[in-house]
């Protein structure tokens, strides 16, 4: 594949800009990549495994010069680092970032960019319970999706670009409006995970994680809600206070059904839990006969299984 950006600014050194910098050295994507993270451990271990070519201490040192800026830290702490690239930016380059919010970073980091520099948001959808530079791998994206949300008037060359760019990295790209990605992903993310967090609690509540035991005869279902309730507790918790509404609108119906099916346990309305599992399971049938169903291989890193 041919060099897409020259110069490429990684802002944060963990799972997701750890496999974006192999996948771009794999491909030949960008002739330099510059990585940043706030510790000098992080910075070591990421040119140690190769996942940029070179770092700075500072993330203002890194974007200088860069054409694209990938900001891949936290939600919570876009803005204040897009106030301390703004003004080393070069004049048209691209900064992206690739959070699990959009709304909160169109509003945290837009009003810190100047004049000629191009933000389009893009959000992969994909990861892993994993984080930090160890994390990360070159095939994280591989029939993936990536969402792309251009704020209004963006540049159209320039968000074919960055299309072309993810589409390189092995993913689809899907452009969505704002408003929609938070729903969506309050849906098909968000709310998923505090499910989890939240049985897993649960479980630990009645003395039974802990249990070698039961983690050992727990069905897949279980084990599964165990490695999503092991994601990083700094992402998580910034998703949450950065998609209030999404996420408070979808766990609202959500529990509003699971108080229909404790009523229906109580009853004894077997019919109503039958015709729900028959309903939810031609969901499932439907994902898979439409070929909907792009889950990426699991390349032994903890990817979801179904
Ligand atoms: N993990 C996933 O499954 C996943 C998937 C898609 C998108 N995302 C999004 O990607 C972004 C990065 O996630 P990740 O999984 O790569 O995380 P990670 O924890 O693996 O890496 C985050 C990096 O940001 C740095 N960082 C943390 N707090 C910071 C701060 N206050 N200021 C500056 N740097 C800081 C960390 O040191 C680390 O280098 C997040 O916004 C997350 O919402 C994550
Ligand atoms: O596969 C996982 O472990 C993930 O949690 C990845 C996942 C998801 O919920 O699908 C998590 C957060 C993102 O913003 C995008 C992808």
């Amino acid at each position: 594949m041919s060099v897409i950006y020259d110069r490429v600014a990684l802002i944060g050194l963990g799972l997701i800009a750890g496999s974006m910098g192999l996948a771009m050295r794999r491909d030949g994507l960008a002739r330099e990549i510059v990585g940043t993270a706030r510790s000098a451990e992080t910075r070591d271990v990421a040119v140690e495994l190769g996942l940029c070519d070179r770092v700075t201490e500072t993330a203002a040192e890194a974007v200088e010069g860069a054409d694209l800026v990938v900001l891949a830290v936290p939600v919570g702490a876009m803005g204040r680092v897009a106030q301390e690239i703004a003004p080393h930016l070069k004049r048209g380059a691209v900064v992206t970032d690739v959070g699990s919010v959009k709304r909160a970073v169109l509003e945290g980091v837009g009003p810190h960019l100047p004049e000629g520099v191009h933000f389009v948001p893009t959000h992969p959808m994909a990861g892993t319970e994993h984080s930090g530079p160890h994390a990360g791998f070159a095939e994280l994206f591989q029939n993936r999706w990536c969402l792309i949300v251009p704020p209004e008037g963006a540049d159209e060359t320039e968000i074919a670009r960055l299309e072309r760019f993810w589409q390189a990295l092995g993913a689809h790209t899907e452009r969505m409006d704002v408003e929609h990605h938070d729903l969506v992903c309050a849906v098909v993310s968000h709310i998923p995970h505090l499910i989890a967090y939240t049985m897993v609690g649960v479980a630990d509540d009645l003395r039974r994680v802990s249990d070698q035991e039961v983690i050992k005869f727990s069905a897949a279902g279980f084990r599964d809600f165990t490695r999503i309730a092991a994601s990083d507790p700094t992402m998580w918790r910034d998703v949450f206070l950065t998609n209030k509404e999404a996420t408070l609108e979808i766990l609202g119906r959500f529990t509003e059904e699971l108080f229909a099916l404790q009523r229906a346990i109580r009853t004894g309305d077997g019919d109503q839990l039958f015709d729900y599992f028959t309903h939810t399971r031609a969901i499932r049938r439907g994902i898979i006969e439409a070929g909907q169903d792009t889950e990426a291989p699991d390349f032994g890193r903890g990817t979801k299984q179904k």
